[in-house]
């Protein structure tokens, strides 16, 4: 659905060069809810602009549904960024219209009789909850409602693709959390494609399926949401994840251990189904290992359970190798780390 290939940026300004990206390459494909996630001035808000072309790269290619922008002109342009919807940080809205013309104003730019505009802004402003505020005016409503009508405006135009640039971030957390339900009732009833970009793992966390990390203008780890937050491997990344997931063992266990001069141990990483599962009675009964817990996380990623084990293992180096294939075999990931 989207495709950035090699992609660099380069603002000019007074004649000062400033690099904002430096090969930048993801595919987001149909259907996904895709989080670029990155501290302050890492790219994200000139990678999710060049998607609708309200930045141009310097070199590097924008396929979005299959059509190299590049190539278009400006009237063909104009038609793609129609598929295109975009909701902002602080809403964008006009002050001086009601809910409904700022909802309507996208299809009466575009010149759809009244009938057809009614019977839309009525449609949208009841899928996002406010059908009684149609003759309100922003300053009457509170963030999360205002975020809720541009969302709605974003609608109006029937876009494949929804852009959402910190669309959270200037919300409270219950707040927060009803938009990014809305968002994802976007994806789910109207089949549409969503790129967000935040700060806020947790943002990542409740609603994307994939992720990709940004730090100075570069990517430098995507995957699947499940993926990255299981198995951080960039410092970065770690950080965010540890944001909201502890996939690291404490300091304080990690003195404790020390003590006991433990100085490896066996990390599980279970998702779904295998998280609840009984693995570790396995690796005792079937295996007469001696295993025990040194530090568990179970998480929610929507809504898959996401565990992670630290354990210490003791046993028969055979029985040990029997385990791990076994492990192996459950799809479950393991590895040996250093503590
Ligand atoms: N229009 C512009 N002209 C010049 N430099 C720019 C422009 N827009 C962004 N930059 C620079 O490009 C870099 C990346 O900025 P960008 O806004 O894309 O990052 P960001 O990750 O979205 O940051 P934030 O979360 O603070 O918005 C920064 O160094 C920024 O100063």
């Amino acid at each position: 659905m989207i495709i950035l290939e090699d992609i660099h940026k380069v603002y000019l300004r007074k004649n000062v060069e400033t690099t904002a990206l430096k090969g930048v390459s993801l595919q987001v494909d149909k259907g996904d809810i895709f989080g670029v996630i990155g501290y302050s001035g890492a790219g994200k808000s000139t990678l999710v602009r060049l998607v609708n072309y309200l930045e141009r790269p310097t070199s590097g290619k924008v396929i979005v549904d299959g059509q190299l922008l590049a190539d278009r002109s400006a009237h063909e342009l104009r038609q793609i960024k129609k598929d295109i919807g975009m909701i902002f940080q602080h809403f964008n809205l006009l002050e001086s219209k009601t809910i409904y013309q700022n909802v309507a104003m996208p299809l009466i730019l575009s010149k759809k009789g009244k009938k057809e505009t009614k019977e839309r802004v009525t449609e949208l402003l009841a899928f996002v909850g406010l059908s009684d505020k149609a003759n309100s005016y922003p300053n009457e409503l509170s963030g999360g409602q205002k975020q809720r009508v541009g969302i709605a405006r974003a609608l109006a135009s029937k876009p494949k693709i929804l852009l959402c640039d910190e669309a959270t971030s200037a919300l409270d957390p219950q707040t927060t959390q009803s938009i990014l339900d809305l968002l994802k009732k976007v994806n789910n009833e109207y089949g549409i494609t969503i790129m967000l970009i935040t700060h806020e793992m947790s943002v990542i966390q409740k609603v994307c399926n994939k992720v990709a990390v940004m730090e100075e203008g570069e990517i430098i780890e995507q995957g699947s949401v499940l993926d990255v937050f299981g198995h951080p491997k960039h410092a970065t990344s770690k950080n965010f994840v540890q944001t909201v997931v502890r996939t690291e063992i404490p300091e304080n266990i990690k003195r404790k251990l020390a003590v006991r001069e433990v100085t490896t141990l066996t990390k599980l990483e279970m998702v779904g189904d295998h998280a609840t599962e009984p693995v570790l009675q396995s690796l005792i009964n079937k295996f007469h290992l001696d295993v025990s817990v040194v530090f568990t996380n179970m998480t929610e990623i929507q809504d898959t359970t996401l565990a992670i084990w630290y354990l210490q293992i003791e046993g028969k180096e055979s029985d040990k190798r029997a385990a791990w294939q076994f492990l192996e075999e459950q799809n479950v990931r393991y590895e040996e780390v250093t503590v």
